[in-house]
Order: C-alpha cells, then structure tokens, then sequence
C-alpha cells in the first residue's frame, strides 16, 4: 500500500494518495455542464455518462460531447473524460468497436429502457443487443450496467437483486469473457455477486450508498434531495457497501453517480432522481473510511482499484487530504447553474477532512 501518513505536529493527520479517479459520473450538458465541471477537475479522470437528452450513441457524438466538457474545465485542469456510449438496439458494432479501437470511447453503457434518468431509448430486449455484446467482448471493451429490472411487478427495493438473477447471471455465463461493472451496487446481494465472479465483475460504489439508508428518503418528512435510483436500501445492504468499499478488494471502486438536476425538478411532485455530490465527495470518503478505521484503504478504493480493472495506468498526481480536529466549515449547501441552483448532497454528519492537491 503506497498511502502515506502520518501526523504532523501531534495535531493535524494528513493523508497522501494518488489523484482519485470517477468511475460513473454525470456532467450533464450546457448550463449544468459549465455549473457543475469545476467541481470534478481535481479527478484525475471520469468515466462520462451518456445519458443526455438526446443521448450520447454515436462515436460522433461522443467526440462532440467530449469537446464540450473539456471547454467547460477550468483553465490548467488536467481532467480526462472517459467517454462512453449510450447503447440502444439500433446502435453500431462497427461504430462503437472503431471509438474503442481509437481510444475515444472507454466503455458502453446499458440502461434497461425506463430504469432511470433519460433511458427511455435503452434497452427492452438483451437479445438484440447480443452481438454487440459478444463484440465488445472479443476487444476487451468494458460494459457499466444499470442493474435494476423495470418490470412494474417488481418492488422497487427488489430490483437490483432480480435484474442479478434475470439479466446479469445469465450474461454473465453466456458471454463470461464480457467485462462488466455493476454500477453504483446498492445491495449485499449486489456485492455478493461481484464477489463471487472473480474479477470478471466489478462494482462501483457511490459515496452516498455508504452513509444514507432508505430512512434518508422518508424520515420527518420526504427528502427529495436523497432519491436516487438505485434507491438506498435498508442498514444491512449500506452495512455490506460499506465493508466492500473498504475492504481493499480489487474489484470495488468509486463511482459518484453524482447527478445533478436543478432543484425546481427534484423538489416537485415528480422529482427526477439523482444526488449532486462532486464537490464533497473525497472529504465524506475520507470521513466514511476513518469511521471504518480503513483509512490505508482508501487509495485502493478511489484510484487503484478502478485503473486496473479498466487497464489503465494510476494517476500519477498525488493529493493530500488534511483531517482538522474542528469540523471543517460546511460548504455552501447549493451551486447556482445559470438562474437555478442546485443542492449539494448533505451527508448529516460533520466533516473534519479537507482536501489539499499535491503534485
Ligand atoms: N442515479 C440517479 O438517480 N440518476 C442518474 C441516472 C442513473 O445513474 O441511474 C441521472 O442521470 O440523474
Ligand atoms: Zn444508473
Ligand atoms: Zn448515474
């Protein structure tokens, strides 16, 4: 383990880690592309969700969004984009295998239709998607699931669990050469599953699956600022996210799955799901790995574990992150995109690590 740390003047404890990488994150487009980028810059790099209005399908398109977010980086940034497909049962093996093969796209994402945000266009039937699938398999190409079934006789608490048993397993035994990571896994059942493919399956992990539980949601009132899909599930599955996050095993990594919506579409009858939390998401890692008394393991989770399973080099940059005996002060709670704002995830519990960028 190459974490260094140590105390400093028997006061302050500081921590030195390679640069973090995102391994799931929304920029969004436009006024929120330009709101919310700043806030992801000190990453190393992210793989970019595709989940635009329209989506994000094509190599070209990918290319196109691609240059809008580097415009949208602060200046000097070093921040590398990883982008990715958006995968619908008209989408091109050529097209998606020449974006991989000219390292313009990382990954393809699968969204079943209707499972979440903006994924109407994805998936109905695996079945037509089989080819590509077999595709990206013989090029080493990396598929991010969404694991949540849409059938409305399933509870929605349920859905990761049956879309593991109906969706995942069998793909899995059909095509076992397929790279996959289940993305932001909000389950025991989930982490399980990982566990048990040996490395041919990761999962990343959102911070916010590790502090809240679904009582986040609903407790004295509701709380649309915590919904999210996967929804937060009971004690024991954050109790089992937690453990698998910090166990060190390769085949966890961070992904934020920070998704932001302004708030006039959260706070609503309808509220679109998704938590903002790329701008405390190291400092409530930090918080979270130190209550687990796995703070040596932190690096692992947040940028080693990701590299090497998208084979990838680790960054090379290195960061410190300094824990302050006094709570630091709390961020502003929202970030103003254009006229709206947008509310930061709150991770009710105070933070006492703040960040510092090394070299
Ligand atoms: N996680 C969410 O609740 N929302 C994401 C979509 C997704 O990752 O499922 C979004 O795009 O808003
Ligand atoms: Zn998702
Ligand atoms: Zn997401």
């Amino acid at each position: 383990m190459s974490a260094e740390s140590g105390y400093v003047f028997g006061l302050m404890k500081t921590i030195t880690i390679r640069q973090p990488d995102d391994w799931h994150l929304h920029l969004r487009d436009g006024t929120v592309l330009k709101a919310v980028a700043p806030f992801t810059a000190h990453f190393g790099r992210a793989i970019i969700m595709p989940n635009l209005v329209p989506p994000v399908v094509t190599t070209a398109d990918a290319a196109a969004y691609r240059e809008r977010i580097l415009a949208a980086l602060p200046e000097g940034s070093s921040f590398k984009p990883l982008m990715t497909l958006y995968l619908t049962e008209a989408s091109s093996a050529d097209d998606i295998a020449a974006g991989f093969r000219d390292g313009l796209v990382t990954a393809v994402k699968l969204y079943p239709a209707g499972a979440t945000t903006n994924s109407h266009g994805g998936v109905r039937d695996i079945e037509k998607v089989m080819p590509i699938l077999e595709r990206m398999a013989e090029i080493g190409m990396t598929l991010c699931v969404h694991g949540e079934v849409t059938d409305p006789e399933v509870d929605i608490f349920d859905r990761e669990a049956v879309f593991i048993e109906r969706v995942l397993a069998p793909l899995r035994k059909r095509i076992p050469e397929l790279r996959i990571v289940m993305e932001h896994v909000t389950t025991s059942d989930g982490v399980d599953f990982v566990r048990a493919q040996n490395g041919a399956i990761a999962g990343s992990i959102t911070p916010h699956h590790l502090i809240i539980n679904r009582n986040a949601i609903l407790v004295g009132g509701i709380r649309p600022h915590y919904y999210c899909l996967p929804v937060a599930k009971r004690e024991k599955h954050r109790l089992a996210l937690r453990a698998a996050a910090t166990s060190g095993e390769g085949t966890f990594f961070l992904g934020t799955d920070s998704a932001p919506h302004v708030d006039p579409l959260k706070e609503c009858a309808c509220g679109c799901a998704g938590v903002f939390n790329a701008p405390n998401t190291v400092a409530c890692l930090a918080e979270v790995f130190e209550q687990e008394n796995a703070l040596d393991r932190l690096e692992a989770f947040a940028s080693l574990n990701g590299p090497a399973f998208y084979r990838l080099p680790v960054n090379e940059k290195r960061i410190t992150l300094v824990r302050h005996d006094v709570p630091v002060e709390a961020l502003p709670s929202k970030i103003l995109a254009g006229e709206d704002e947008i509310t930061i995830f709150d991770p009710m519990f105070p933070i006492h690590w703040s960040v510092e960028e090394s070299n």
